[in-house]
């Protein structure tokens, strides 16, 4: 079916706890209608369901079943509210949380959900902050660097155990059985497509990202036999031919138009990650504009026409934002989560009683009391690591600190020192990204946060530098959408597309000076404390964390 005036693409976010399905006008990006679906499982994280196993620290897994049911719920839910005829909707675009990954059978099946292994934790889909693959990312890591693998530099260095074959490692070491009855190892961005479209599909990003597919290959046999002789044929379990992003995956088959009352037969867009399809959504795929997704945490992506190596970035990925640019990824493991904590486990009642009475959230009311004091008045440091560290240190080994606490510090006080140490890593990114080589032209933010209008003035007093902002409150489902309209054939390519409907307003926030250089004064004890607690043993530091972590650990083995 051709584009027109009344054509309609689809787009749908699976996020962390949620999916979002919004309905949007191929012609202007216009959204139309949307609707969300919480998963009933949330995150796994301490027994598996319907059963007494129990999971150890820093497991985070999910549910296939709560992803099917997006499908089934608020597809049709958002169709309905728009208005639209679906005789109008041309196309569906998806994307996932990354790395979030599952072992499935030849025909796609969850291993979770054949007979027999629901009680086996290695048989579920891993969400993208399992963390607990860490001692295995670090074997891939050291046994990297001694054989001088060429990929290492693409991933700053280090490969995360967020990653896909730090995660599958672990399937492996712990419970072998499942890892040979898995006979592929894909990320729930590509399982989504073929739920939708019936054929199994790769997509470019994930693969590049997080599955180590750089120059044409995977991580060489003899690589992986070093680590773990059974390991030697894993990518097998992976696919070898990618697909392009903003290409067409496939078409919609009998039983998903059953699922989403949508047309059978319409495009569906190959798979793709929250955070990378949302720069379209923002219309800032050109070299240059890095776009910051900050949510539960924080992603940062930008395309550039040169090939760099930063120190402790996620990854560079030819065509990995966009066909025909490299695109770099860097992050931060926790930012929403770390004051969501905040919230939930160190504010007394009093507090949640008047911002009852005030009729606002706790995080409003917080916000509110943190905005009424100066630069540096609170006396605190803290380093974002509650979620370990993405970037630029690449160690989910890692915690948090919060330095400078006395009798007379607040809630208040420490809810905003953890606002600013998300604002300092952010800067920390961004400078490590600069001092490599790769200009940071403009800084684009999307994302849950941004309804936070204190803590994005912070960002920019922090940054020194001007915040534009997307112009939509569904920044990844727009962007899946707009990937559709490119699948459906409506738009040559993303950036024509990302033109014509994606939506951004710049600088939004500006800094202020004197705020800006009273920063800069506690960015550089937030750098000193980032060395210290974050490099090991060097001369002026400390390896404090790593010892506590193998502390609780051992004993909570
Ligand atoms: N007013 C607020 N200020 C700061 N953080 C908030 C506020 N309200 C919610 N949060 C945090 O924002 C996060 C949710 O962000 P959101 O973008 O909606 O989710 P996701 O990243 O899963 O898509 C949660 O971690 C929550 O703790
Ligand atoms: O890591 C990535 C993308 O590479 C994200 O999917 C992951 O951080 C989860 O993002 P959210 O905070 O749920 O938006």
């Amino acid at each position: 079916m051709s584009a027109n005036n009344d054509s309609y693409v689809v787009g749908v976010d699976f996020g962390t706890l949620s999916g979002r399905a919004v309905v949007v006008r191929v012609s202007d990006g216009a959204e139309v209608g949307s609707a969300v679906h919480e998963y009933a499982h949330r995150v796994i994280e301490d027994r598996l369901p319907g059963t007494d196993v129990r999971l150890g620290p820093d497991w985070a897994l999910q549910s296939p079943e709560d992803w099917r049911e997006v499908l089934r719920t608020a597809v049709p839910e958002a169709v309905a509210v728009s208005g639209v005829s679906p005789s109008q909707v041309i196309g569906i675009g998806t994307d996932f949380t990354a790395c979030t990954v599952l072992p499935a059978t030849a025909g796609g099946t969850p291993l979770c959900e054949v007979e027999g292994l629901a009680a086996r934790p290695h048989a579920w889909p891993k969400l993208w902050k399992h963390h607990s693959a860490q001692p295995h990312a670090d074997r891939i890591n050291a046994l990297a660097a001694a054989r001088g693998e060429s990929w290492l530099a693409r991933y700053g260095g280090k490969i995360s155990s967020e990653w896909e074959f730090a995660k599958a490692l672990q399937v492996l070491e712990e419970d072998p059985e499942v890892y040979d009855l898995a006979e592929r190892w894909i990320e729930a961005a590509d399982w989504i497509i073929w739920q939708l479209a019936g054929v199994e599909t790769r997509n470019i990003c994930t693969a590049g990202y997080k599955g180590i597919y750089q120059d044409g290959d995977y991580p060489s046999e003899d690589f992986l036999a070093e680590l773990n002789p059974a390991f030697a044929g894993f990518t097998g379990k992976l696919g070898r031919e990618l697909a392009p992003l903003g290409g067409l995956a496939g078409r919609l088959t009998a039983e998903a138009a059953e699922w989403t009352k949508l047309p059978e037969g319409i495009a569906v867009a190959v798979g793709n990650v929250d955070a990378h399809v949302t720069a379209a959504a923002a219309d800032a795929v050109r070299p240059g504009q890095m776009v910051a997704i900050m949510g539960t945490s924080t992603c940062h992506v930008m395309s550039s026409d040169s090939l760099a190596e930063v120190p402790g970035m996620c990854g560079v990925v030819r065509d990995g934002i966009v066909p025909g640019l490299w695109g770099y990824e860097a992050g931060q493991s926790g930012v929403g989560d770390i004051f969501g904590w905040f919230v939930e486990t160190c504010v007394p009642g009093s507090y949640e009683r008047e911002a009852e009475r005030l009729g606002r959230t706790v995080h409003e009311h917080l916000t509110e009391l943190a905005a009424a004091q100066k630069v540096g008045e609170h006396g605190l440091v803290a380093l974002d690591w509650h979620n370990g560290n993405r970037s630029v240190l690449v160690d989910h080994d890692l915690s948090a600190v919060i330095v400078g606490q006395t009798l007379a510090t607040r809630p208040e006080h420490t809810y905003r020192a953890l606002i600013e140490a998300t604002a300092f890593g952010a800067r920390m990114i961004v400078e490590t990204f600069e001092d490599s080589g790769v200009p940071v032209e403009e800084f684009v933010a999307a994302g849950g946060l941004l309804k936070n209008r204190f803590l994005m003035q912070v960002y920019a007093d922090v940054l020194g530098r001007p915040i534009s902002v997307i112009g939509s409150d569904q920044g990844p489902a727009l962007g899946s959408a707009i990937h559709a309209a490119v699948a459906a054939g409506a738009y040559p390519g993303i950036e024509e597309a990302a033109a014509a409907m994606g939506k951004r307003t710049e600088a939004a926030y500006v800094p202020d000076a004197g705020r800006a250089d009273a920063y800069d004064r506690l960015y550089a004890e937030y750098c000193h404390l980032h060395d210290h607690f974050g490099r090991g043993e060097h001369p002026h530091g400390n390896d404090v964390l790593h010892r506590l972590r193998a502390l609780r650990n051992e004993v909570s083995a």
